[in-house]
């Protein structure tokens, strides 16, 4: 298993999709750090072609590769070492999106976010430089998933298809890795993995320099790598082949427990959640609900199916199987919509608002209380196995992590009214989910916790959301 160089007592990370570095920095000092994330993974920061679709610049623009210069519309190079510089210092860790599989698709403009221009129809980036001889020949078009050599020689959507095999291709990627290793990031989200040869990336990453100390990473500490991989039941690339040199992002998660969530599958079945669900071992798995490009389809729950979505991430925070993302988004009504931005197609700084919630565009699911809360009790409870395990046969389940957090869902059509052993000291706690413990008093619910561990629990199938979750440290007991 791999480890993520986040600090001992962190656990998570936030996707700050589309966000600034400079925002970024901020956020990492007002807010991520004093609520305990571990870390952010960051839009990737490589030049990206320039793409005006109706009138306005589509998100995947940043995933067609025009040069490894950082300059895209989050920053440039001093913007990036200042965000790294200001995350580090309070002890949250970047990752960076990196898209090293392709180039970009053939398009009526050739400009870059950084100036750089290329010739789609003969293969020459020459903000790289990258000629025809460093892309797979001949040019296919990837048709079938079904043909392993297909998906990896053959060009995505169009999308012009480096040779990770050819030396000069590997040289190119490692300096861009190891020009962000020296910029202080912490590790690596290899985009669209499965477009790649493991052996392949294997080799690349082998050629990986250790982390900066610098930026507070102990000496000779390896990048956290974690591969995109989306694997479709039948298909024959399985995310096993890129275990072996890399943590692997486990979708079945979200839709397994999207399935759950809303209610198509009873909860009771959780109680074997983990490898016992055909997923990957918890020690290799990324795990997330939704991420940039799944929360655009309705196969998984997103911001916009809150109550249901709030659940589903307290359960992966509260479960101790994977390394779990949760996903900051921006509002969108079309799936192609990029972030927020300005007249001059400069992407807008979230505003703040005095509840912390984010205004102008900005959902930041990472700032409601239901989840940075849960981010909180997952630090709290560290390694804890699973203990006290109930369930109502049905879709009420509660479970306690050791001594240390207890944590309830009614996600029935009848009320919740139960007496659980909690295994918790005795005391009072505050529901983190309902509200917060603000001066010693509970803005939300209040659970006493008797000297033998018990205590009552009421959830309304009316109620706003639908659990309750108590832990050891500040945030929660009195
Ligand atoms: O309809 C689309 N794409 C076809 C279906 C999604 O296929 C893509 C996959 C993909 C999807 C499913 C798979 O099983 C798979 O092996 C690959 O990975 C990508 C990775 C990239 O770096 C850039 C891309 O354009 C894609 C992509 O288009 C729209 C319009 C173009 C971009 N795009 C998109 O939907 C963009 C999607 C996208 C972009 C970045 C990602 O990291 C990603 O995972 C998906």
């Amino acid at each position: 298993s791999y480890e993520t160089n986040m600090l001992p007592n962190r656990t998570t990370i936030v996707h700050l999709f589309e966000w600034k570095w400079r925002d970024v920095a901020d956020e990492c000092e007002r807010f991520l750090a004093p609520k305990g994330f571990g870390g952010v993974q960051i839009s990737p920061p490589s030049e990206n072609l320039v793409i005006h679709k109706d009138g306005q610049r589509p998100w995947y623009e940043r995933y067609q590769v025009m040069s490894y210069k950082l300059i895209t519309r989050s920053g440039d190079q001093n913007d990036f070492l200042d965000m790294t510089r200001r995350c580090n210092n309070v002890g949250v860790r970047i990752y960076a999106d990196v898209v090293v599989n392709h180039m970009t698709g053939a398009y009526k403009d050739n400009k870059g976010t950084g100036g750089s221009t290329a010739d789609f129809n003969t293969y020459n980036y020459t903000g790289v430089p990258y000629i025809e001889k460093d892309f797979h020949n001949p040019h296919c078009k990837i048709s079938n998933y079904y043909d392993v050599n297909e998906v990896r020689n053959c060009e995505l959507l169009g999308l012009k298809d480096l040779n990770q095999t050819e030396e000069y291709v590997r040289k190119k990627i490692v300096r861009y890795f190891n020009k962000l290793i020296k910029l202080g990031v912490a590790g690596f989200r290899i985009d669209a993995a499965k477009h790649m040869w493991p052996s392949d990336l294997k080799e690349i990453y082998k050629q990986l320099n250790n982390l900066n100390p610098e930026h507070g990473f102990v000496p000779r500490t390896k990048p956290y790598i974690y591969q995109e991989v989306i694997y479709n039941n039948g298909e024959p690339i399985h995310p096993e082949e890129y275990t072996p040199f890399g943590d692997v992002t486990e979708f079945r998660v979200g839709s397994e427990l999207t399935n759950v969530f809303r209610g198509k599958n009873a909860m009771k079945w959780l109680i074997s959640w983990g490898e016992h669900w055909k997923i990957l071992p918890r020690e290799s798995a990324l795990t997330f609900i939704d991420n940039h490009d799944t929360q655009r389809s309705n196969d998984v729950l997103t911001y916009k199916e809150s109550k249901a979505y709030k659940a589903a991430i307290a359960f992966l925070l509260a479960h101790p199987y994977g390394k779990p993302r949760v996903m900051s988004s921006y509002f969108f009504d079309n799936s192609e919509q990029g972030p927020p931005s300005d007249g001059n197609e400069n992407i807008i700084t979230p505003c703040i608002n005095e509840d912390d919630m984010c205004g102008n565009g900005w959902v930041c699911e990472h700032r409601w209380r239901q989840i940075y809360n849960m981010i909180s009790f997952r630090n709290a409870v560290s390694d804890a196995n699973i203990e006290r395990w109930w369930d109502n046969g049905n879709k009420q389940i509660a479970f306690a992590r050791g001594r240390f957090g207890f944590i309830v869902f009614n996600g029935d059509n009848v009320e919740l009214n139960q007496n659980l052993q909690t295994g918790l000291p005795q005391g009072r706690y505050c529901d983190v989910i309902s509200g917060k413990n603000i001066g010693g008093k509970c803005s939300g619910t209040t659970v006493r916790v008797d000297m033998n561990g018990r205590a009552h629990f009421y959830i309304s199938q009316y109620a706003e959301d639908m659990h309750i979750a108590l832990h050891v440290g500040t945030e929660s007991k009195l």
